[in-house]
């Protein structure tokens, strides 16, 4: 793929996922640079990546053909505002940030950018990402092509066709390894209180984990169903666990919370 330069205005934890991705996938630590406001941050960042790192947004965006928008949401405006007197022409910008739209993005840095509109998750940090795309009809086709390839250095892509789509993404993926943490963190409290050291209870959680997830990669004609019922003897010990779940609800809890981050979504559209 092109190796154009890219600034990473904002660069926490998802950009630096996304840094580190990238780095593994062989993208050059001379053609990133990363913006924080802190020296403390910007430090670390060049310490851990030898890439350049700066407090200077303007300069950066300069220098870039591309430029990731990685701030909060909260914070946007206030980027956006700040560097409204520069010209993005000719630069490609990659929004990552979840419930700023297209159209709001436009209106906080007073032009029509070139930009693609992305949902990314932290597993991009070891190249097992998962990354949601839109591109409005002004980004050209070499544009989208960059994009997709560069977020695919990082793991996987979809493109969706409309931006709405882009919330079910996060529903899907940007927010869902927190579900899983937080499912491995339940796991990993009781096997503590059943008795496991700190450190066994961790790889019994994360090892089985690991290998139901790729399981599940490595048998893509397989539903997930008939992989649960594999390991759901008859009158055994899963099946007990099995209707505890389901006696407490949990495919209409899954459901409910994916609602409700879309929803949250949709709420940010209208707040930021
Ligand atoms: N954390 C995640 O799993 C995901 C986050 N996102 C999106 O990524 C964006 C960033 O989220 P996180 O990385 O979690 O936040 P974060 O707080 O870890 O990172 C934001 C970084 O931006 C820096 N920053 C803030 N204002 C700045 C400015 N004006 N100039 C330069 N640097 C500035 C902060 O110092 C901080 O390091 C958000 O918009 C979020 O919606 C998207 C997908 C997943
Ligand atoms: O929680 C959030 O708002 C961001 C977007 C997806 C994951 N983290």
């Amino acid at each position: 793929m092109e190796h154009r330069v890219i600034a990473f205005i904002g660069a926490g934890n998802m950009a630096r996922s996304i840094i580190s991705g990238l780095l593994k996938s062989g993208y050059p630590a001379s053609s990133i640079i990363a913006t924080n406001r802190t020296t403390e941050k910007n430090t670390l960042l060049t310490d851990t990546f030898g890439i350049e790192a700066t407090p200077d947004v303007k300069t950066a965006i300069k220098k870039a053909d591309v430029v990731v928008l990685g701030v909060k949401p909260q914070g946007m405006e206030d980027l956006l505002s700040s560097v409204s007197d520069l010209s993005f022409d000719g630069k490609l910008v990659i929004s990552i940030a979840a419930g700023i739209t297209v159209s709001r993005l436009n209106d906080m840095v007073g032009q029509t950018l070139n930009l693609v509109r992305t949902m990314p998750n932290t597993p991009s940090l070891v190249g097992l990402g998962m990354t949601g795309l839109y591109a409005p009809a002004n980004v050209s086709e070499k544009d989208r092509d960059y994009a997709g390839d560069l977020l695919s250095a990082t793991g996987k892509i979809c493109w969706v066709d409309e931006e709405s789509d882009i919330n079910s993404i996060i529903a899907a993926a940007g927010s869902a390894p927190a579900y899983f943490f937080l499912f491995m963190e339940a796991m990993e409290a009781e096997a503590r209180r059943m008795g496991f050291e700190a450190d066994m209870a961790r790889t019994l959680v994360q090892q089985s984990a690991l290998g139901a997830a790729q399981m599940v990669v490595a048998n893509p004609e397989t539903t997930l169903e008939t992989l649960r019922s594999q390991v759901t003897s008859k009158g055994g010990t899963t099946a007990e666990a099995i209707k505890v779940f389901n006696d407490k609800q949990l495919s209409e809890t899954v459901s409910e919370a994916m609602k409700a981050a879309v929803n949250r979504a949709k709420e940010m559209e209208s707040l930021f």
